[in-house]
Formats: C-alpha cells, structure tokens, sequence
C-alpha cells in the first residue's frame, strides 16, 4: 500500500503529494534522461516504438492543469516513463541504469515493498 496516501485524505491533499513526489524525482541525480520529452527526431525509432511518451516536464504541465485525479493516476505516468525508457534502452547503458535507479528510487519514496 502507498503509506504517502494514507495521510492525505482529499484531492487537494493527494496533489500536493504529488508535487512533492515530483520535485524529489527531478532532484536525484539519475534524472537527467527524464527531465524533457525525448526529441523523436534526433532519437531515431523513437516515436515508432513508444506508444505513449512521457517524461517530468509533462507530468509538471498535467499536475499544473489538475489532469490527474489522484495519487493512483499520477504514478501510472510516472511508471510509464520507467516503462517506456526500459523498452528502448539497453539495461547496461547509461539511460537504461538511470531508469532502473529512478524507478527503485520512486518505489522507496511511495513506500513500496514489491
Ligand atoms: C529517456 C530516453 N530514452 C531514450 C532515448 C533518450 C532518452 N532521453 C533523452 C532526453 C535523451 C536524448 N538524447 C540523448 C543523447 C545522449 S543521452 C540522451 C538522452
């Protein structure tokens, strides 16, 4: 269970645990990778093999224009950023690592025992 959400009870509550959870992913340093949309036209086959790009600053812009209704729709995006970059990025590679620090990274901050 996300002991986090334990404590907040309403929306306006949940959101500002997710700006919270936000901020502290943009702060580690593994987050570089992360932190703008991955520009399709210099990283080639990307747009062709991932379904649904995501990345910090859009889920910023979502947060900001209240597009996530709780703390579970937040951490489906924040989950597909580590999806999407797993499924492109070889595990030894620079990206690939980033993304399996980041996630583990998340999994602590929400409290996750998997
Ligand atoms: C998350 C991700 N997955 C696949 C490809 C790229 C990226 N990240 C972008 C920012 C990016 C875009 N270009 C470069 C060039 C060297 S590292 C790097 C990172």
């Amino acid at each position: 269970c996300y002991k986090i959400a334990q404590i907040s009870k309403d929306d306006n509550s949940q959101l500002a645990v997710c700006r919270v959870l936000l901020a502290e992913l943009e702060a580690h340093k593994d987050a570089w990778p992360f932190l703008t949309p991955v520009n399709h036209k210099v990283i080639l086959g990307y747009r062709k093999v991932i379904k649904r790009p995501m990345d910090f600053s859009t889920i910023k812009r979502k947060l900001n224009n209240n597009l996530y209704f709780n703390l579970d729709t937040f951490i489906a995006d924040v989950n597909l950023v580590f999806d999407n970059c797993e499924k492109f990025n070889e595990d030894d590679s620079d990206i690939g690592q980033a993304g399996h620090n980041m996630r583990k990274f998340f999994h602590e901050l929400l409290h996750l025992k998997k």
